[in-house]
């Protein structure tokens, strides 16, 4: 094991996110921004110190953070200066093991996978000084008073963090940055200016910055893809399908697809037994892997009682839809053989429609009988199916 020491910086104002507070504690996915960061080095056995530089009007916020989201190791919070270098500074003074490299990481890369800090760590033992950095996939130009210029393309890396040094060297460059009044945008180029050799280890184009507010849609994306085990590139698509039972009794609305539909008899269940929006919330709950409604909805809570199903479909789709997902199509069948479906299949297909705030065109609604086979086909039940295919755009 290569130990090291890492400090991680949140004490910038994120700016350029736009979002009106310090993008450290905007939320992606289920814990803020910083408690990911936080969470890979706390999760990786070589880190054997935590600093967290914050702004020092931000630390009790922090430390609430830090209770709610709780971290195996204990996490040294250390107040930050008012540019990312001066922070740097003031976790470089916190750190209390000086023998081992020091790892300076940016709170908004979420996203840097274990193996390359282990890379890093093998080769900051080794060289001294070492940065992830990937190889820039854009052609840069460089704006002069004479135009443009294109730079060679071959010999640029786009830096990233984290960034390691030995101690000495890195307290070093910092001094004399300091004392120059310099300020570089990354730490490996105060390494630099010492004339010292920094290495490169190829980093991963997914340990992204989170800069703007399009970085947070590419880190919701990136964050569905490692639960939904997504490989490679391009929107993905994921399908489900649903199916659902309901029997009819007297004394009940029949209600199918949110529309009631006149019948003597009415359909049984714990909400407004409503089969077809049951079924289509179950197809798009499979679409996700979120289960099923009955995880969603148990009908054992007397909250759902006599629910309105509309509602409970439209809290499904808040889901699918917070994860990135919008619809693809979908195509349902009812199983009736009374009443006749025909005269409401075309309100039905409005109305879950306008649940879904989709175009109607995506969506099919169809109906048919069982020939007065089986318990549809003795009027006993309502049978419903749907298969719906969700797409994710964000993945692209
Ligand atoms: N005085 C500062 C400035 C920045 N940072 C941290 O350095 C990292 C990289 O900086 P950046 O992405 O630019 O974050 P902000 O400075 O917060 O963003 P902006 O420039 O848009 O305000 C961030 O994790 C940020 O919190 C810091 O600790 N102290
Ligand atoms: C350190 C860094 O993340 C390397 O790419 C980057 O330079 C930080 O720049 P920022 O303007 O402070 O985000």
């Amino acid at each position: 094991m290569k130990k090291y020491t890492a400090i991680i910086l949140a004490a910038g104002q994120g700016k350029r996110m736009l979002a009106g507070r310090n993008k450290q504690f905007l939320k992606i996915g289920d814990q803020p921004l910083i408690c990911h960061t936080l969470s890979v080095f706390d999760q990786d056995e070589w880190c054997e110190e935590l600093i967290l530089v914050t702004n020092e009007r931000e630390r009790s916020q922090m430390e609430e953070l830090l209770k709610e989201y709780p971290l195996r190791q204990s996490v040294h919070l250390v107040d930050g200066g008012a540019e990312r270098q001066d922070s740097v500074f003031a976790g470089l003074e916190a750190v209390r093991n000086r023998e081992l490299p020091v790892f300076i990481h940016d709170g908004a890369r979420p996203f840097v996978p274990q193996e390359l800090l282990h890379e890093l760590s093998v080769t900051a033992y080794e060289k001294k000084a070492a940065l992830l950095a990937v190889p820039v996939t854009d052609t840069i130009k460089q704006k002069s008073n004479h135009g443009l210029d294109t730079l060679d393309r071959s010999t640029l890396w786009a830096a990233q963090t984290p960034q390691a040094f030995s101690y000495d060297l890195i307290y070093e460059a910092h001094e004399r940055a300091r004392k120059s009044r310099y300020y570089g945008t990354d730490d490996a180029s105060l390494v630099e200016r010492l004339d010292k050799e920094v290495a490169i280890v190829k980093g991963s184009y997914d340990n992204i910055k989170l800069t703007t507010p399009e970085d947070l849609h590419k880190a919701q994306a990136y964050l569905s893809n490692q639960r939904n085990g997504k490989v490679g590139d391009g929107p993905m698509f994921r399908v489900g399908q649903g199916f659902d039972v309901h029997q009819l009794t007297e004394g009940r609305p029949c209600i199918i697809g949110g529309i009631e539909i006149p019948y003597e008899k009415g359909l049984l269940g714990h909400s407004d037994a409503d089969v077809l929006l049951h079924t289509i919330a179950d197809a798009c709950l499979g679409a996700i892997g979120e289960g099923d409604i009955g995880k969603h909805f148990p009908d054992t809570d007397p909250a759902f009682k006599d629910a309105d199903s509309g509602k409970l479909l439209q809290h499904v789709w808040d889901i699918v839809t917070e994860q990135g997902y919008e619809l693809g199509n979908m195509d349902c069948t009812v199983i009736a053989q009374a009443p006749k479906m025909a005269p409401y299949i075309e309100q039905i297909r409005e109305n879950i429609a306008s649940l879904l705030r989709v175009e109607p065109g995506r969506i099919n609604v169809k109906a048919t009988t069982t020939e007065k086979l089986g318990f549809t086909g003795r009027k006993e039940g309502i049978a419903a199916q749907a298969v719906v295919l969700l797409q994710n755009n964000q993945h692209s």
